[in-house]
């Protein structure tokens, strides 16, 4: 299998399944750093990246927002002093789908 990293998001729509148990497990193992989380019943993958300052927090913020932007998929993004912690799950499914595993990995090589 290709690197999820150099794979492209499909179009957000609302008739795409959520990944399986077994598809979770797998591509978790893919993005190690990440963690599943579930907030309101919809399950979003999170990492808090570290940094010295806000400048380099934002320059990752604004790094990451032209991925999503690129993807047509995009985090929730929040930007503190030295610190960005980076959230994905796909609205139009209110779960994961695939997508969120490749901009993970997007994520961690543009650190
Ligand atoms: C039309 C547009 O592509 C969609 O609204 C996209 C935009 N970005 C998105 N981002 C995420 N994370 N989930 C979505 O369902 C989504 N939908």
């Amino acid at each position: 299998m290709a690197e999820l990293q150099a794979m492209k998001c499909e179009a957000c729509r609302g008739d795409v399944p959520k990944v399986s148990d077994d598809e979770l497990a797998s591509l978790l193992r893919e993005i190690p750093d990440w963690t599943p989380v579930t907030r309101d019943g919809v399950m979003q993958l999170e990492r808090e990246f570290k940094f010295k300052n806000f400048k380099q927090a934002l320059a990752f913020t604004n790094r990451i927002g032209d991925i999503a932007e690129d993807e047509m998929h995009h985090p929730t993004l929040v930007t503190e002093w030295g610190k960005v912690t980076v959230t994905w799950w796909t609205h139009a499914i209110n779960g994961l789908h695939k997508n969120d595993f490749i901009m993970a990995a997007k994520t961690d090589a543009a650190l």
